[in-house]
């Protein structure tokens, strides 16, 4: 799926200027404020009215609010309403949400619960799965492990590695941790004030990186032990 020329701007100053191919499994690395968050909501269609956009593509479907895109926010705590039971939070048949929790693992007692009586890592699988009762052909993921603590990020990841496989979706990840981006994702797009300055794939750009930013990105990573996978 070949995305070309995705502009966003605000009163005539451009905020992304972006183009790229998501083949099976894109991230999107960049600093804070360097687009990412932009970028996935320009393509859910979810941008505030004060800003402009627009957008080519190519063999994509139903892209802009379409049927086939599932979107896992950062956050799970804010994801589910605190109120209502998980397995009403579901727009599915019962069996098909046993399906979906088997796929993410997740014991289906869990249903008759309320989300703040979940952790963190189930209720991000939780999330994965509303966002599989889709049948998405494209997954966006919006910094998915942030809010997670380092081991939970792990099996999380590893977790959307493997339904990525078994399942066939495209995936476009967007995040500031290079070291997430190198575990599930074969291709990467470096971000920098809305621009790609570095392409390519996840390994060879890792270990051969041209931009001085890319190397700041791969070295903020081994600065904290605690995000190394
Ligand atoms: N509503 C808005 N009005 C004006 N400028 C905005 C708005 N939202 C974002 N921006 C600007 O657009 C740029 C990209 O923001 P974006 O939220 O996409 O960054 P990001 O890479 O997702 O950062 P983070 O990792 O901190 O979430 C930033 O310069 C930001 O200040």
């Amino acid at each position: 799926m070949k995305i070309s020329k995705l502009h966003v701007s605000i009163n005539e100053k451009t905020l992304v200027d972006v183009s790229f191919n998501i083949n099976s499994s894109l991230a999107l690395v960049g600093q804070s404020g360097s687009g990412k968050s932009l970028t996935i909501k320009a393509l859910l269609n979810m941008l505030p009215s004060s800003m402009k956009m627009s957008l080519e593509y190519e063999n994509s479907f139903e892209l802009i609010a379409g049927k086939s895109v599932s979107f896992v926010p950062q956050n799970p705590f804010t994801a589910l309403s605190p109120l209502t039971k998980i397995k009403k939070q579901f727009f599915v048949s019962s069996k098909r949400v046993e399906e979906l929790f088997a796929q993410v693992d997740l014991d289906v007692e869990l249903l008759d619960r309320f989300a703040p009586e979940l952790s963190g890592g189930q209720l991000q699988r939780v999330v994965i799965a509303m966002a599989l009762s889709h049948e998405p052909k494209l997954m966006l993921l919006d910094e998915p492990t942030t809010a997670l603590d380092p081991k939970t990020r792990v099996v999380i990841l590893e977790l959307l590695k493997k339904l990525q496989k078994e399942l066939g979706f495209k995936m476009l990840f967007v995040t500031h941790d290079m070291n997430s981006a190198k575990m599930i994702c074969e291709e990467i797009c470096v971000l920098k004030d809305g621009r790609v300055v570095e392409s390519g794939e996840t390994l060879h750009v890792v270990e051969n990186p041209k931009q001085e930013y890319t190397k700041i990105l791969i070295d903020a990573n081994f600065a904290n032990r605690d995000f190394r996978i």
